[in-house]
């Protein structure tokens, strides 16, 4: 089966990416967002069949495929709300934690598959969509009910240019937790101490703190959603960032030159590894 017409609840940078890359795929769209600016956008772009703010009306839509790009507490909200209404249609999300996703899904009934794109910007909304966002990224895929076609899925997001991988939810979000969510609190940890120990010095930035900060600037109702989602993890990386960070304030303390260079060569090296 091929997912011909998708309607999307919540259009802003994600939502809007995904939906501007299937139209290029003949993909016809729809649109559920509260903003109405941000509605008024996506009917302007002549690539919607509908857009609104209504969620009967949405769901009254002729669509085969509903996908939720909501920050992720709204999502599991909107889930539940699909339970209520005893809606059956196949939904997936694009949500950055899987586990609470696959909990609401389950609770609801619905007919799931759970997702996530690996691409993002620090900026956010449906103006800063591109349908080129997630050529080459990752979707991380977390099955649920056995009657969704993951198959058609997994090709819609491969015409898309994304690689499809399948994860149990639990393995996503310790993963995405060490490799997306901790690197998000140390950027925001990093401006934050420099605004508090000498917020002048950011008059004096160059391209190390550039480009390290760059993800500090991010939408605050997106991660704060994710951080009290993958709570447990958080608290677990935390630590284990903090173990790191002493280790460095030991090697410095005891001007251990060989530890100092070991661990800069071995980050060094992996770092180096990335494609
Ligand atoms: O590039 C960025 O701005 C991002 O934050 C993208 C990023 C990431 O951490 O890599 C952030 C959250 C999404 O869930 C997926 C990708």
């Amino acid at each position: 089966m091929m997912f011909k017409h998708i309607a999307f609840a919540g259009l802003g940078l994600i939502g809007g990416s995904l939906a501007l890359s299937f139209a290029e795929r003949g993909v016809k769209l729809s649109a559920y967002d509260l903003n109405t600016d941000t509605l008024a956008k996506a009917v302007k772009t002549g690539l919607f069949e509908y857009a609104t703010d209504d969620i009967d009306e949405l769901l009254s839509l002729d669509f085969d495929l509903l996908y939720i790009c909501l920050p992720v507490r709204s999502a599991c909200e909107f889930i539940t709300e699909l339970g209520r209404r005893k809606f059956t249609k196949p939904v997936t999300d694009a949500s950055s934690t899987k586990a609470d996703v696959a909990g609401a899904a389950k609770q609801a009934g619905i007919t799931f598959c759970g997702g996530h794109p690996i691409a993002g910007k620090e900026v956010s909304g449906f103006t800063n969509a591109e349908a080129g966002l997630f050529k080459g990224a990752y979707h991380i895929l977390t099955p649920l009910s056995p009657e969704f076609d993951t198959q058609a899925l997994r090709e819609l997001h491969e015409a898309a240019g994304m690689k499809v991988t399948i994860m149990e939810p639990e393995q996503h979000d310790r993963t995405f937790g060490l490799v997306s969510h901790l690197p998000h609190i140390t950027a925001f940890a990093m401006v934050q101490t420099v605004s508090a120990v000498d917020i002048d010095a950011l008059n004096y930035t160059g391209a190390g703190f550039k480009d390290f900060s760059r993800i500090a600037a991010s939408d605050p109702r997106m991660w704060t959603d994710i951080f009290l989602e993958n709570d447990k993890n958080m608290i677990d990386l935390i630590d284990s960032y903090i173990a790191e960070m002493e280790r460095w304030k030991n090697a410095i303390q005891n001007s251990d030159e060989k530890a100092m260079y070991q661990m800069i060569e071995h980050a060094a090296e992996l770092r180096r590894r990335l494609s």
